[in-house]
């Protein structure tokens, strides 16, 4: 994380299309006070939650298939996640490793109750077959991390047991099924908004004890996904060049990997750390970026009409 954290830096101080409002962003702060209001997590009632090992499995699932639900405008997140809930609600054994290998494109739509393909339904089935690789033994001689060399027997809580309350163990594992790096004016971006979400979800499911305590959770940055970056700009932290604002405006597709889309997101990732940073100095609170995160997009999933920028990726 501390390589998404330098590297959302570098983005930021190099920029074109997408710059940090620091007078804004020293506002929010101050109406802030220095306290974040606290979002709690599943406010929605959506996620499959039973204090066990079950939920850590649910939550691996959700998580690899936690990316672009826009391209149908009537699917949304909410979807995936009430969807795995009442396929586990009907039959405990139904993201069970050596189940995940098998679904098929018509199956996943079952299971999310989705009358139509699923936007990058490949992909999605490619990641959903591949997700029982970081649960399952490593192949003998892979380059995998010595974590991965033990063998999970097929449970993505073991996954978690082996990391010993380490949330940067667990994303630098869980990174390797969830890649999300680009190349950016020749320098290696890390923003792993999956593998991070994972690590959180587990603390919020967990309420930070059990398979959800993690010594260094604060290390974790926010996801920078496609509703942050609208929110921000919304709040007029960040500021976007007339192009990139009509792009968006007008719902253009901005393409993945484009000097743009990394802008965006690595900007709202340096922002929210730049928040952090001044509410120390300015209240002395130290404050998640987690829970930073989850008021900013619960903010913006409760604002529909808000434009966000769209880019089709299996990162987030
Ligand atoms: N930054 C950030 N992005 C998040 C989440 C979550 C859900 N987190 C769970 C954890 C606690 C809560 O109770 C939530 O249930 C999803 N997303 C992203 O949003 C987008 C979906 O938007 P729409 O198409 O409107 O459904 C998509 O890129 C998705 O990956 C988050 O927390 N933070």
């Amino acid at each position: 994380m501390d390589e998404v954290r330098a590297t959302a830096g570098w983005v930021a101080s190099h920029a074109s299309h997408v710059s940090i409002d620091s007078a804004a962003l020293a506002k929010l702060v101050d109406e802030t006070q220095g306290s974040i209001p606290k979002v709690a997590w599943n406010f929605e009632g959506i996620h499959y939650s039973d204090d066990g090992p079950l939920t850590v499995q649910y939550l691996l699932v959700l998580d690899a298939l936690n990316f672009c639900f826009w391209p149908d405008k009537d699917l949304n997140y909410d979807h995936l996640a009430m969807g795995l809930r009442e396929a586990l609600e009907k039959d405990r054994s139904a993201l069970d490793a050596d189940r995940l290998q098998k679904y098929s494109g018509p199956q996943l739509r079952d299971l999310l109750k989705w009358p139509r393909p699923l936007p990058l339904e490949e992909e999605r089935l490619r990641l959903l077959h591949e997700v029982q690789i970081s649960v399952l033994p490593a192949f003998p001689g892979s380059h995998v991390g010595e974590v991965l060399e033990r063998s999970f027997g097929g449970k993505a809580v073991n996954l978690v047991k082996a990391c010993e309350k380490s949330a940067v163990k667990l994303v630098s594992l869980v990174a390797q099924q969830f890649p999300d790096h680009a190349v950016y004016k020749g320098h290696q971006i890390f923003l792993y908004k999956r593998a991070q979400i994972f690590a959180a979800d587990l603390w919020g499911a967990f309420k930070g004890q059990g398979y959800g305590d993690f010594r260094d959770i604060c290390i974790i940055t926010i996801f920078a996904d496609y509703i942050v970056p609208a929110v921000l700009r919304q709040l007029g932290v960040l500021k976007y060049s007339v192009d990139l604002s009509n792009a968006i405006d007008a719902k253009k597709e901005i393409t993945s990997g484009s000097e743009e889309e990394i802008e965006l997101r690595a900007c709202s990732v340096h922002a929210v750390e730049k928040m952090r940073e001044l509410l120390e100095l300015k209240f002395g609170k130290q404050v998640l970026s987690i829970d930073i995160d989850l008021w900013l997009w619960s903010f913006g999933i409760q604002t529909p009409s808000m434009p966000h920028h769209r880019t089709l990726s299996i990162y987030y």
